[in-house]
């Protein structure tokens, strides 16, 4: 793992954008750093973009640099899948330690679709806690015939902690009732697959049309709410190492950590 350092004078006017753990650095090569040091590049990235970027030279620890590949760094190239298998091997006790930012307030039904803002601002500490965004085609229910994207974990329990899974969906259902916000629950062999998303949601940039009248399922901060609570009631048994660190790992697809509107909406397909 190298260290890389930058300097305002050798990243002068480089837009800096943080994608889940990945940084893309215009034509530059991917950057993969821990969850840790996330939220420090965040930072670095928006001090370049308005040319605050600090004249000495910065240290990101344990960053790797991975070779940029032919073609520009689409969302399936090779670099970028490269850096997750070695995002995946760096530190699991940094990624259970991820913070969540505070809960948003919850929106009535039918709720607005996140927006580019809050995607970045609760989606990517998620994903950094092994949340992905699936979609609901991928468990066929009668009760769900549209596809919508859908926030997606798999909560792991060690072999002989497997009981304690059904302490854990009681955990939830308690969360939900509160929450009066409900998920799809499945559950195989002390693995508990939560995916949430809003049946009553309306896209936000047509809410005053009447199309906007019709509720299309999406993922809203309702959905946000729920994945932080259960998230925050996972985190005694994987202290108590009753679950498997293996669920603090998003999937290793980057199709299915979205940053945009735009990537989010092409789940639903
Ligand atoms: C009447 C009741 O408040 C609504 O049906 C709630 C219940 N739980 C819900 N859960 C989810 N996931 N989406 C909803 O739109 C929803 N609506």
């Amino acid at each position: 793992m190298a260290a890389i350092s930058l300097t305002r004078s050798r990243v002068p006017s480089i837009k800096v954008t943080v994608r889940s753990n990945i940084l893309r650095m215009g034509s530059r090569p991917a950057v993969c750093i821990t969850s840790g040091a996330t939220r420090f590049v965040s930072q670095l990235g928006r001090n370049v973009e308005q040319g605050s970027a600090p004249d000495t030279s910065i240290n990101i620890d344990s960053a790797l640099v991975v070779k940029k590949p032919e073609n520009t760094l689409g969302t399936s190239g090779t670099a970028q899948k490269a850096a997750i298998a070695d995002l995946q091997h760096m530190g699991d006790t940094d990624r259970s330690a991820v913070e969540l930012p505070s809960l948003p307030e919850t929106p009535p039904y039918p709720c607005p679709y996140l927006d580019d803002v809050e995607i970045v601002e609760y989606l990517e500490p998620l994903y950094s806690c092994g949340w992905y965004v699936g979609s609901s085609r991928d468990v066929k229910f009668e009760s769900f015939p549209r596809a919508a994207p859908e926030l997606v974990k798999r909560f792991r329990f060690t072999k002989q902690h497997r009981s304690l899974a059904m302490q854990f969906v009681r955990d939830i259902n308690e969360i939900q009732i509160k929450e009066d916000h409900h998920a799809t629950l499945v559950i195989t062999q002390g693995v508990i697959s939560v995916r949430t998303h809003t049946h009553s949601a309306r896209p936000r940039a047509v809410s005053d049309s009447a199309q906007s009248r019709k509720n299309v399922p999406g993922v809203t901060l309702r959905d946000v709410r729920l994945a932080m609570l259960i998230e925050k009631a996972f985190r005694p048994y994987l202290d108590r190492h009753d679950a498997d660190s293996a669920s603090q790992k998003a999937k290793d697809i980057l199709d299915m950590l979205p940053t945009t509107v735009q990537q989010m909406e092409a789940r639903r397909r």
